[in-house]
């Protein structure tokens, strides 16, 4: 049946079956539409001939929004709903911050493409009406609000007379809960990336970057989730790569997988790619040195280990074998033992926020 179908149709006599739209998806929030809607533009130009769409959904991270982030503990907590949305085929192209994907992905996902990167950097937002123009400025005792342990941590180490507070919210509510008149924050930190995409860069009292805060696993670039058995889709796909950004970001990603991590770990990194003949990456890829700093921090600010790897690679898998590598040589020199301390220290506050004894 199938075949005298198409064979009618293609001899025209019926009409070509109608094309359904690609759907990309993702969070429902501003800036995830934003990204979307971004990616969908440049897909859409890449892809003249394909037909697409977007769908956004809410998820589990977006609706628990009182308890801290990193004794949620779910690894997969912005991405887990829309997985299933694309496994059962509702939709086709997952759109995400790298950093919010877990360095493992379901079986049946797979990333599709990572995309450019913007500037990983994170930045300080001071109060509307204050008047310090960096962290260094704000009085002793001040109150920054950010809910990632890797900023809390890196940030005591450099100033340990500062108060840091958990500010929960996607970026707008975030800002607004800054300004509050009677709020309690002098000042958060954000990654300079969201804000830009949102149109705040105006908010921007100053960078902090290394060696005061490494930035996080793919901070400030966006990937696509695909499923691995759609080999169309992958194709499309696969138009938005961008292939020095891959090569970092799965290096980092590597770094991180073998530390454990989600975004609940106090990992930071620093990633450059510089070409070995010329001095701008061309569309191709090519031989490269790679940089790649990693450093984890104890939650008060101490420990901290950090190590820099520099190497030739030439490839993806090359970049992520450094990766690996620097990953092995933090957990041998005290990255095991913060890691370690810090698992205890959720299982202890998880049990406290269940009501149940702490698991050994
Ligand atoms: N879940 C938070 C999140 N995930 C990605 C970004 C920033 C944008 C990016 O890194 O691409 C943010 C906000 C922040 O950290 O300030």
């Amino acid at each position: 049946m199938g075949s005298i179908v198409s064979l009618l149709s293609g001899a025209g006599f019926l009409p070509e079956p109608e094309q359904k739209p690609v759907i990309l998806a993702s969070r429902a929030s501003t800036l995830a539409q934003i990204q979307t809607n971004a990616v969908l533009d440049t897909i859409r130009s890449l892809n003249p001939t394909n037909e697409f769409a977007a769908s956004f959904m809410t998820t589990e991270g977006d609706k628990n929004q009182a308890q801290a982030l990193y004794l949620l503990g779910g690894k997969s907590l912005w991405t887990k709903e829309l997985e299933v949305a694309l496994l059962e085929g509702d939709v086709d192209i997952l759109v995400h911050c790298v950093k919010d994907v877990p360095t493992t992905l379901p079986p049946g996902c797979e990333l599709g493409a990572i995309l450019e990167r913007e500037d990983p950097v994170d930045v300080l937002v001071v109060k509307k009406g204050l008047p310090y123009k960096s962290l260094a400025d704000l009085p002793d005792g001040s109150v920054v609000g950010t809910s990632s342990v890797r900023r809390v941590a890196q940030l005591r180490k450099s100033f340990p007379k500062l108060e840091f507070k958990d500010i929960r919210g996607n970026l707008n509510t975030r800002l607004a809960k800054l300004d509050a008149p009677t709020g309690p924050y002098v000042a958060i930190i954000l990654a300079k990336a969201g804000l830009v995409r949102l149109g705040f860069d105006s908010r921007i009292t100053c960078p902090v970057a290394s060696p005061t805060l490494y930035y996080a696993v793919g901070q400030g670039a966006l990937c696509v989730e695909v499923r691995s058995d759609d080999p169309k889709i992958k194709t499309l796909a696969a138009s938005l790569n961008h292939w020095q950004t891959e090569w970092q970001c799965r290096a980092e990603r590597a770094c991180l997988r073998v530390l454990e991590g989600g975004c609940s770990v106090p990992v930071g990194v620093e990633t450059t790619l510089v070409p070995l003949r010329g001095t701008t990456l061309g569309k191709e890829p090519e031989r490269c040195m790679l940089t790649l700093t990693g450093t984890v921090t104890g939650l008060q600010g101490t420990p901290h280990v950090e190590h820099t790897i520099m190497e030739e690679v030439g490839s993806v898998t090359e970049a992520e074998a450094i990766g690996v590598l620097l990953a092995r040589y933090l957990m041998d020199h005290g990255a095991k033992a913060i890691l370690e301390d810090i698992g205890k220290d959720r299982d202890n506050r998880n049990a406290i926020a269940n009501k149940v004894p702490a698991a050994n």
